[in-house]
């Protein structure tokens, strides 16, 4: 199974394209992004990243993983502001993807018609099990998806949903560790099945 991505002559072609990093929480998805956008700095090209503003957990300005790596970022309100915000751009890095408008599906697109690199970081499921904002949009029209995985904390299996620990049904409550735990299917059913006791 091949995790990382070296294919070198589609990171640096500059020919208009979209990856999408998918799965849970604490998978690796933005230490992922972080890895690209650093390799795509490393090879002389112009990168901006974004994120949503409502995303604040450990910075304002910073894309930041749960394992502390970082690379500044551009908050904004809605996905119009990406395009309103670029310039002379090679590749466009956005996390925290499912926090964003549909709108983004078409911005995404419109980037990578224009010869942009876009590589795309987000939840594919939220705690029900349910798609995730755009997300599924957006793995839909990308050229690449690769899906990470956590380890499940009960089990040390691969994990595939995270699980709400804290009272809550509103799709949005950012979290942690606190808030969250990465969960195999079947500790999942357990955990909900044992919620219900
Ligand atoms: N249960 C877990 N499984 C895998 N990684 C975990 C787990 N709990 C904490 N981590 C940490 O989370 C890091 C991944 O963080 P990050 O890239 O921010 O994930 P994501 O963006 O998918 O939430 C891992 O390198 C690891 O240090
Ligand atoms: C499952 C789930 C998550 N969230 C929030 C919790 C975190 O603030 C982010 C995900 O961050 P990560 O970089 O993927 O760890 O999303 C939520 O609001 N609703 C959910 O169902
Ligand atoms: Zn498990």
């Amino acid at each position: 199974m091949v995790v990382f991505s070296e294919d070198h002559k589609a990171e640096t072609c500059r020919r208009g394209r979209i990856e999408v990093i998918c799965g849970s929480m604490f998978s690796g998805k933005t230490e992922e992004l972080i890895r690209r956008l650093k390799r795509a700095t490393f090879a002389k090209q112009q990168v901006e990243i974004f994120k949503p503003t409502v995303d604040t957990r450990y910075s304002e300005e910073e894309v930041v993983s749960h394992d502390n790596n970082s690379i500044p970022s551009t908050p904004v309100a809605t996905s119009q502001e990406i395009l309103q915000l670029i310039t002379e751009i090679d590749v466009v890095g956005i996390d925290e993807a499912q926090f964003f408008d549909e709108g983004l599906i078409q911005v995404c697109n419109k980037l990578a018609n224009n010869g942009i690199r876009v590589i795309i970081a987000g939840l594919d499921m939220d705690f029900k099990g349910l798609p995730f904002g755009p997300m599924p949009a957006l793995c839909a029209i990308a050229d690449e998806v690769t899906k990470v995985h956590a380890v499940c904390v009960k089990c040390g299996d691969l994990a595939y949903i995270s699980h709400r620990t804290v009272p809550g049904e509103k799709q949005v409550l950012l979290g942690e560790k606190q808030e969250y735990e990465p969960l195999c299917r079947c500790c999942y059913q357990k955990a909900l099945k044992d919620e219900k006791k």
